[in-house]
């Protein structure tokens, strides 16, 4: 099977750094029945860099705010690191975006998840190859987190994940002919299937190394461990992620959750809930990790548009 990214999606396509091929020439990548391309080991000296230079810097206790129970490292991982890593992962991991429905109003209404995502771990959310023609589960990944009738857009021939626009310009044009291509290219849940909101019933994505080793590193940093890696991809200002919770009960009564930043700055907002009154600290800067405890019950998070 041959390979194709996210990179595969840019026009022009991203020079992708020699150091990243030389380097990775001779480790053979991940893979996996669920995967649908291979994902690719880091290169040796980016593993190094991480391990001699991470954190960067001593975390910040944030709990200046009712509830609110965060650690925030600035930078987490120095800039150049950071910023390699950042070019790695969005060329190797094998993006797509969720489309779901969700009723308003009584009617079924598609969503579409505007940034591109990734996850491994303990989810029911992805459907590749084979089982993507008799899904019976639902993502967990949604706007609203109700986890009914998500849909992952898949190219039906290759099972890869469709190509989306990267540019104003290209969302318009998708936008135009959208209608046409829907239809061809999503696979949606059917409809009556039981909601798989609070349990998982799939098998697992194994968490590839490239990701276990930042997880490793999180975690030493952190002092906690964790289950599941969701990598989202704001690919433009337009990208963004709505207020939510990760509160899922499949996550367990007080889950941590650990949101690391690559790449430009994009805004991180928390706020209590209810009453929906902005607090708490707007973190900008990326190459930043924040670990969010138990305040998952009691507040919201979002990455606005830009
Ligand atoms: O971009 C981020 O760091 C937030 C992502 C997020 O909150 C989520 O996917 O649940
Ligand atoms: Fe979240």
């Amino acid at each position: 099977m041959s390979k194709r990214t996210l990179d595969a999606f840019f026009k022009p396509p991203p020079k992708r750094t020699k150091e990243i091929h030389t380097n990775s020439i001779d480790i053979p990548p991940d893979t996996h029945p669920t995967y649908p391309i291979p994902i690719a080991k880091l290169p040796i000296h980016l593993t190094k860099a991480m391990e001699e230079n991470t954190p960067a810097r001593e975390a910040k206790v944030m709990n200046s705010q009712p509830d609110l129970d965060c650690l925030y490292f600035q930078p987490f991982i120095p800039r150049s690191t950071a910023n390699e890593l950042f070019r790695f992962l969005r060329a190797e991991l094998p993006f797509y975006r969720v489309v779901y429905f969700a009723k308003r109003g009584g009617v079924d209404v598609q969503i579409n998840t505007p940034r591109f995502t990734t996850v491994f771990g303990v989810d029911e959310g992805c459907f590749f190859e084979d089982e993507l023609f008799h899904s019976t589960a639902s993502a967990s990944v949604g706007e609203d987190g109700d986890g009914d009738g998500d849909v992952i857009r898949h190219d039906l021939e290759t099972t890869y994940p469709v190509q989306l626009p990267t540019t104003k310009q290209d969302a318009d044009t998708d936008a135009k002919t959208k209608q046409d291509t829907t239809e061809a290219l999503t696979l949606h849940r059917k409809p009556n299937t039981p909601s798989m909101k609070h349990k998982y019933g799939h098998s697992p994505r194994p968490i590839p190394t490239c990701l276990q080793h930042l997880k490793t590193l999180v975690e030493s940093a952190t002092n906690t461990t964790y289950n599941f890696v969701l990598v989202n991809y704001y690919a433009s200002g337009d990208d963004s992620i709505a207020f939510h919770s990760d509160d899922e009960r499949f996550l367990g009564h007080h889950p941590s959750i650990a949101s690391l930043s690559l790449g430009a700055e994009r805004e991180f907002q928390l706020k209590h809930k209810p009453p929906p009154s902005p607090s708490g600290p707007g973190g900008k800067v990326p190459d930043t990790l924040e670990m969010m405890g138990s305040g998952q019950q009691l507040n919201y998070h979002l990455r606005p548009v830009i």
